[in-house]
């Protein structure tokens, strides 16, 4: 009976099809394994046929039902593995099978795929331009450097032609996936022997040996391409597969993926940080997996910042852990907040109300009016936040001689007695009325976790996403949840998703990651095209990283992905700016985009609830994202930009962009109060637009009524909009 292997291509095949159509193709697939090989070339249903005058002689179709084809690659020598490659409507399978190449390489020994054909036809016309051209985009590196990092004597060809990055980006789609991620990261100036190290190196140490003169040539190269290609070992394994949806992330991971996710151990706690959709949090959930397998009493906290976010971590630990639930038992998923409720309430009882950020902010506003002081409620909201509370400060004099880092307003001592007041009395009221913030309640959970050692909850492993938005009261609770150690902090987050005012230095809170960095660069989520867009909003200001002490950066950041450009629309009113945003979902929905794939939201929750009710109006289904929401519920989901964080969705109309929400003056602290707050706040309004637009998949539909927001000026100089 044949063997199969399955690759990523194959998979994005199935997951574009209807349930109907995906069904046909699981009976395929069941039939074809469970035939003999001379039954298969005799069966009429599955029809297995070569496809004439094809690049690659191996290339074969079969048939799914009237319109659709799987394309495979049939072995060629004495073994019996087919490879499935992908599934196409009929005309389409023929032509893309036509022009492809499948060929092992040199260097990573991996099977890759190339569009021949394309690359062909576009390599003598960028050649003609060369010739005239005063520079060429590789001439600093020699044939023996690139050949090094797996470039091959036909990209070689091609990358000679090449001028610039746009040229370069047209070879794209069209080269093998790991040679042209080379050429991209030397064009982007990263240094050769760091590519070799990340991307040629790592390909070879996560790829098993694969033994060409026992299993075949094509069947060792697939046993060597894990990234990319996985074995089905038997029926019940196919059957298991074809059961349920198929997730890629759950088998194909990228060798920088696997490389952090699987190594050993960490000698102390390591910081994993990527643009928006690089695959983050699936490296979190491996890494997880990774310590459960490797010890079998090991207790785990899986956390993050928001309800929402951690109930799909809990939902993505369920699908890798499909196989045994068991496992799970030694995970706790929860956020930083209520792993701070719940060791207040082990040590020492009801925490009592915690208080909403409106609250506290009442709460200053009354205090800055009794004790007559100079300052609103912000600043004083803001003082204490990040101050106070950030540096743990519990007397005036410590509060008195502190350094108020990452402030941009002097305090005079005088001013800060002041200051120190209004805290004492908000701190005050709050016990009086059996209230908290949840900063205190970390702080507190951190002081009763210190004083009665060993009572509290306390795990071997911390595994945190999102980890960008933490607060230093919230980092110092999970530095005493976890003993200092070998893989203690794992952490993932992207300081350009920063979107709650969180100002962290790491190594001042006893977590130093130092050598123990990695970042991750393909964005596996949206097109190349809504990335590019989606990155001109951001102003190109320096960002912080995660540890505080260094510069984050998203220089070699791409997809793998190609579709539509994002459509940014200016309507006379809001009503004709709503009734556009029904239209598209409309569209979308007609394209056969799921409602549930939908999200639309806006920066206000009145103009996100008008929308909802126009969509609903409309005769759309309307889930409106809330943090109890059930996430197998059927409809469009409108949601406040804040609740999309983690999220993703095949379309997303982000509406009411206009000057007055983006950024919205309520939210930014006036220069004149405090000049570093007000650069700080202004930078977490980009990061809102730019984390909205990036949750989307396929389509992004950005619009405004009236004038639009100065954060579109990016997208327009960069000729996008
Ligand atoms: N190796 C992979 N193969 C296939 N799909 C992947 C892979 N890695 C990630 N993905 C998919 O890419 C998408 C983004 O992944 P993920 O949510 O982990 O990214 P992230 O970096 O945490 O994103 P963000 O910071 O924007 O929330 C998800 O749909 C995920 O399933």
């Amino acid at each position: 009976m044949p063997q199969i292997a399955i690759t990523n291509t194959f998979w994005q095949g199935v997951d574009r099809l209807d349930k109907p159509a995906r069904a046909r193709v699981h009976k395929a697939m069941e039939k074809f394994q469970q035939l003999t090989i001379h039954q298969l070339h005799a069966d009429k249903g599955l029809h297995l046929e070569s496809v004439v005058s094809s690049r690659d002689p191996r290339m074969r179709t079969i048939r799914v039902d009237d319109g659709v084809r799987i394309v495979l690659l049939a072995p060629d020598d004495a073994s019996d593995l087919f490879v499935f490659v992908h599934v196409v409507p009929h005309d389409k399978a023929y032509s893309w099978a036509k022009r492809r190449l499948y060929t092992v390489n040199a260097v990573t020994r991996c099977l890759e795929v190339r569009d021949l054909t394309a690359m062909e036809q576009i390599t003598p016309l960028f050649a003609q331009e060369a010739e005239a051209a005063p520079q060429l985009l590789f001439a600093a590196w020699s044939d023996t450097a690139l050949r090094h990092l797996g470039v091959d004597d036909v990209t070689l060809r091609a990358a000679r032609t090449i001028t610039g990055k746009a040229q370069l980006e047209a070879f794209g789609s069209l080269m093998p996936e790991d040679q042209f991620e080379a050429l991209w990261l030397l064009a982007e100036g990263f240094k050769a022997e760091d590519i070799y190290r990340d991307l040629v190196a790592a390909r070879q140490s996560t790829s098993p040996e694969g033994d060409a003169s026992e299993q075949g040539e094509l069947a060792a190269a697939v046993s060597r391409t894990r990234s990319r290609i996985a074995l089905v070992t038997g029926p019940e394994e196919l059957a298991d597969i074809l059961a349920k949806p198929f997730d890629a992330w759950r088998v194909f991971l990228h060798p920088a993926q696997r490389r952090i996710a699987y190594r050993p151990s960490y000698a102390g706690p390591a910081q994993i940080t990527g643009g928006p959709g690089t695959g983050k949090t699936v490296v979190a959930l491996h890494r997880v997996k990774h310590l459960l397998d490797r010890s079998p009493d090991s207790r785990i906290l899986l956390t993050t910042y928001t309800g929402a976010l951690a109930r799909s971590l809990r939902g993505g630990l369920a699908l890798l852990f499909d196989h045994d639930r068991t496992l799970l038992d030694r995970v706790t998923v929860t956020t930083v907040d209520a792993i701070a409720r719940q060791t207040v309430r082990q040590l020492h009882g009801n925490p009592g109300t915690v208080l909403g950020d409106k609250d506290e902010r009442l709460r200053w506003q009354r205090l800055a009016r009794k004790l007559e002081l100079p300052w609103n409620d912000a600043f004083l909201a803001q003082e204490y936040r990040h101050v106070v509370l950030a540096q743990d400060l519990r007397t005036p004099e410590a509060y008195g001689d502190c350094q108020r880092r990452g402030r941009g307003s002097a305090l005079a001592r005088a001013q800060r007695e002041r200051v120190w007041q209004a805290v004492a009395r908000f701190e005050d009221e709050l016990t009086r009325d059996g209230a908290c913030t949840w900063l205190q309640l970390c702080a507190q959970a951190v002081r009763l976790l210190h004083d009665k050692p060993g009572e509290g909850p306390s795990y071997d492993h911390v595994v945190v996403d999102e980890a960008q938005d933490l607060h230093p009261a919230q980092w110092r609770l999970l530095r005493a949840l976890v003993p200092e150690g070998p893989d203690d902090l794992f952490l993932t987050g992207d300081p350009h998703q920063r979107i709650y005012d969180a100002r962290v230095s790491l190594r001042s809170l006893g977590i130093s990651v130092a050598g123990r960095g990695a970042r991750l660069r393909i964005n596996y989520r949206s097109t190349e095209e809504i990335l590019r867009w989606s990155r001109a909003l951001l102003d190109g200001e320096p960002v912080a990283d995660l540890t505080g002490d260094d510069r984050d950066s998203l220089a070699g950041y791409r997809s793998l992905l190609h579709g539509e450009r994002p459509v940014c629309q200016g309507h006379d009113s809001e009503p004709a700016e709503g009734a556009a945003v029904v239209q598209r979902v409309l569209d979308w929905v007609a394209a056969g985009v799921a409602p549930s794939e939908i999200a639309v939201c806006a920066r206000f929750n009145t103009q996100t609830a008008r929308i909802g009710d126009r969509l609903a109006e409309a005769g759309l289904p309307v889930v409106r994202v809330k943090d109890r929401e059930p996430d197998d519920s059927v409809g469009v989901r409108v949601s406040s930009l804040h609740s999309l964080k983690g999220l993703e969705f095949r379309c997303v109309a982000v509406a009411g962009v206009t000057a007055s929400a983006f950024p919205f003056q309520a939210a930014v602290t006036p220069a004149e109060v405090d000049r570093l707050q007000h650069v700080t706040d202004l930078a977490a309004e980009r990061c809102l637009l730019f984390v909205a637009c990036t949750r989307a998949r396929e389509a992004l539909y950005v619009s405004y009524s009236g004038r639009h927001s100065e954060f579109l000026d990016g997208v327009r100089e960069a000729g996008r909009l």
